[in-house]
């Protein structure tokens, strides 16, 4: 596959005729709502519906065929979003290293690497992932990590805790800007005062304006369980491609379709089937 399957130009279209494959993301991902960014929602699953093994073990589902393809779709956006539980399970690189080699330039310099966004409300993200590694290579895109203020300290009766949790926020964003990394904060959003740290959310609506305005145009988000049903279950989705690989997970796997509701706007646009693996694609009609 030498060039982008059909599945990516039906669902999402097709780069300019004067403009190398793969080399720059697609300019008409426009979304209904310009001040945030075109999302793109795709991620493997299995025919159960799984994304994980027991446990959030990584699984690779797609093929090889499915897999180039992603790699392709990856080349079409501007930014590549995932959540912190996936940076830190699976320590992904999200390059396009499964496309073809280019016979002049390198591979890094040819093709165009979408921007790792990592929704990360507690700055979790260590300094030494591959994200980070590859990048101060110069193989690699400094990722962006979105995040939310630090602990509040209210006023002169704060605690020693309190002020320990600030200096250690204060000492995580250093390491991470010092490697590279870009630290932008959002106010986040609390979802019960009962439960533990990770489960704070930021908001979405929130993420996506400021992403826009910092010049992200359009994002392919790929998962992981959390962050697809925060951006269904909120309708902040306009392209879906869905790849299915033929496979049981099991019961004890992961899922992701809890908290949403149907998205009556996703209207079919395509099948295609590459190597063992259906792919779907879905897109928000007005
Ligand atoms: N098969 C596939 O295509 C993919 C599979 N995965 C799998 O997914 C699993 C990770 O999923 P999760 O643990 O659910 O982690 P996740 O990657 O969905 O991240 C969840 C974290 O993001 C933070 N977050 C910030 N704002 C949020 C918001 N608005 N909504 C939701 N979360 C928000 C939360 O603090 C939360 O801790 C791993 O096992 C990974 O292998 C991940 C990506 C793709
Ligand atoms: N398309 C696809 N198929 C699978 O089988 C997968 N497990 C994933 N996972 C996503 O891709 C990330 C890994 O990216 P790199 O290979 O390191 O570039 C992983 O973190 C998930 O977001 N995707």
């Amino acid at each position: 596959m030498s060039s982008p399957p059909q599945i990516l130009s039906s669902t999402l279209g097709v780069i300019p005729a004067d403009v190398e494959q793969g080399t720059a993301p697609l300019p008409d991902l426009v979304p209904l709502d310009t001040t945030r960014p075109y999302v793109t929602l795709t991620f493997a699953q299995s025919i159960d519906a799984k994304i994980a093994g027991a446990g959030g073990k990584q699984l690779i589902l797609s093929g090889e065929e499915s897999m180039r393809m992603t790699h392709w779709m990856r080349t079409m956006h501007d930014g590549i979003l995932i959540g912190i539980g996936t940076a830190v399970n699976d320590n992904p690189q999200l390059n396009v290293r499964h496309l073809p080699f280019p016979v002049q330039n390198t591979h890094f310099q040819h093709y165009h690497h979408p921007r790792p966004l990592i929704l990360d409300p507690h700055l979790r993200l260590s300094p030494t992932c591959k994200l980070i590694y590859n990048a101060a290579k110069g193989v690699g895109v400094a990722p962006w990590v979105i995040s939310a203020p630090p602990p509040k300290i209210e006023g002169f009766f704060a605690n020693e805790d309190d002020g320990n949790k600030l200096q250690e926020w204060e000492a995580r964003r250093e390491a991470l800007q010092a490697a590279g990394v870009t630290v932008i904060l959002v106010e986040p959003e609390t979802l019960h005062p009962d439960l533990p740290p990770t489960t704070t959310n930021l908001p979405l609506p929130a993420v996506l304006r400021t992403l826009r305005d910092e010049g992200i145009r359009s994002i392919m988000v790929e998962g992981g369980a959390r962050i697809i049903q925060s951006f269904l279950s909120e309708r902040l989705v306009d392209a879906l491609i869905v790849t299915t690989a033929p496979v049981l997970v099991g019961g004890d796997g992961v899922g992701y379709s809890e908290g949403f509701q149907q998205l009556p706007g996703l209207k079919y646009i395509h099948t295609e089937q590459l190597g063992r693996d259906t792919v779907v694609g879905l897109k928000l009609m007005s």
